[in-house]
């Protein structure tokens, strides 16, 4: 099967091409620029010296008529006009951006600061948080790939939230990202001498990805409130660690909490829980799709730890878009993503 990206010169897009240049039945057959027509990829990114590609135009008539899927891995406030376009003109479209994921009208407006897409296409998208909503994405043509922090975070909190174990507003998550989630693009914060040897919080309690991540769990159960959400830059490339504390409405043990979450994941590929008393750390998921948990309890504050970590470009983006395009497409989710992490 033929799939094509649109910013393929981005950290998302270069990741998608990686991932599915080990993929048995996808093949990148095009990759799409606004700015770069005619460039060769190899020329943006020299690791792919052995690529003769050329960024194309992105034209979704002629998109439909070479490719069976398209992947759009742009900045927010593009797919809101493109990924219409591109399907009414019939291709089928996995979105990595946040344009189609908040559904409440006015929240895209609030939390990103921009005119949202048309409501059809924002009440069409299946939000595709594999592990939670798989059979709605069976159902689908079109997929909004879940947010990088929201992934991580939503994978450490639905088991207990779905139980109804975790008391209304009582969640805080406290989130710290690698650099290439902010993308290619070069801006001061992500300047070497403003980050090395540096930890910055930012978008303090108005960061995008709080809106996504209650919606989500406002699913499993409706009475959760609200979450305190705050984000952190930390120096290294790739990688998320979310770090969740929340009050657990009756006293539970570790143990009920360990069983809780194994339930939740058991047969899952890509999620692993942690036994009891080790928690995982970034570079035990780096460079692949797992998605790795270690869970507390303490009983003197009733509140539960749980610490989630991905790679941000792997599992938090390219790497889930690969597995809702799977489901999509009839072959099971884990195809062609069965690669280790790098370590170290
Ligand atoms: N980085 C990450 O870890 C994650 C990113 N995401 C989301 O994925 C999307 C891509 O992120 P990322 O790859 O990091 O971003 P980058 O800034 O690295 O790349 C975005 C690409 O979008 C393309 N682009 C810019 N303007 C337009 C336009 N008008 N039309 C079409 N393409 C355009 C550019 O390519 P060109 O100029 O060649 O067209 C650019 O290379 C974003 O929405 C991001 O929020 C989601 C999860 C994780
Ligand atoms: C480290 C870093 O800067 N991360 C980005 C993640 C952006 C992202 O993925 O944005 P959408 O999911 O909303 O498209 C941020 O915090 O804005």
């Amino acid at each position: 099967m033929k799939v094509g990206i649109v910013g393929a010169t981005g950290y998302g897009g270069v990741e998608l091409i990686r991932l599915l240049e080990g993929h048995p039945v996808f093949q990148v057959e095009a990759v799409y620029s606004s700015s770069k027509e005619q460039k060769e990829v190899r020329e943006e990114y020299p690791h792919l010296a052995h690529y003769n590609w050329l960024l194309e135009k992105i034209d979704p008539e002629e998109m439909a008529k070479s490719v069976d899927l398209i992947f759009t891995a742009t900045p927010s406030g593009i797919s809101t006009t493109l990924v219409p376009q591109l399907i009414e003109a019939g291709n089928r479209v996995i979105d990595l951006s946040g344009d189609f994921r908040l559904k409440e009208e006015g929240m895209y407006e609030k939390w990103y600061g921009k005119t949202p897409g048309p409501k059809k296409y924002i009440d069409e998208a299946t939000y595709g948080l594999v592990e939670w909503f798989s059979e709605e994405v069976k159902e689908s043509t079109f997929i909004s790939n879940p947010g990088c922090y929201p992934t991580a975070t939503l994978l450490g909190l639905i088991p207990v939230v779905k139980e109804r174990m975790i008391q209304p507003h009582s969640i805080i998550i406290d989130a710290k990202s690698g650099l290439s989630g902010a993308g290619r693009s070069l801006s001061r914060t992500a300047h070497y001498a403003e980050i090395n040897e540096n930890m910055k919080i930012y978008k303090v309690n108005k960061h995008q990805h709080i809106p996504e991540i209650e919606q989500t769990l406002h699913r499993f159960d409706d009475n959760i409130g609200h979450v305190t959400f705050n984000p952190h830059l930390v120096p290294m490339t790739r990688g998320i660690m979310s770090t969740i504390y929340a009050t657990v409405k009756d006293a539970t043990t570790r143990e009920e909490l360990y069983d809780v979450y194994k339930k939740a994941y058991e047969g899952s590929t890509f999620v692993r829980v942690r036994p009891l008393g080790e928690f995982p750390a970034t570079k035990e998921v780096s460079g692949s799709n797992y998605c790795d948990i270690g869970i507390d309890y303490d009983e003197r504050t009733n509140r539960v730890t749980i610490v989630s970590v991905i790679d941000n470009l792997v599992k938090g983006a390219a790497g889930q878009a690969i597995e809702n395009a799977n489901i999509l497409m009839g072959l099971k989710a884990e195809t062609g993503l069965g690669f280790l992490p790098m370590y170290p």
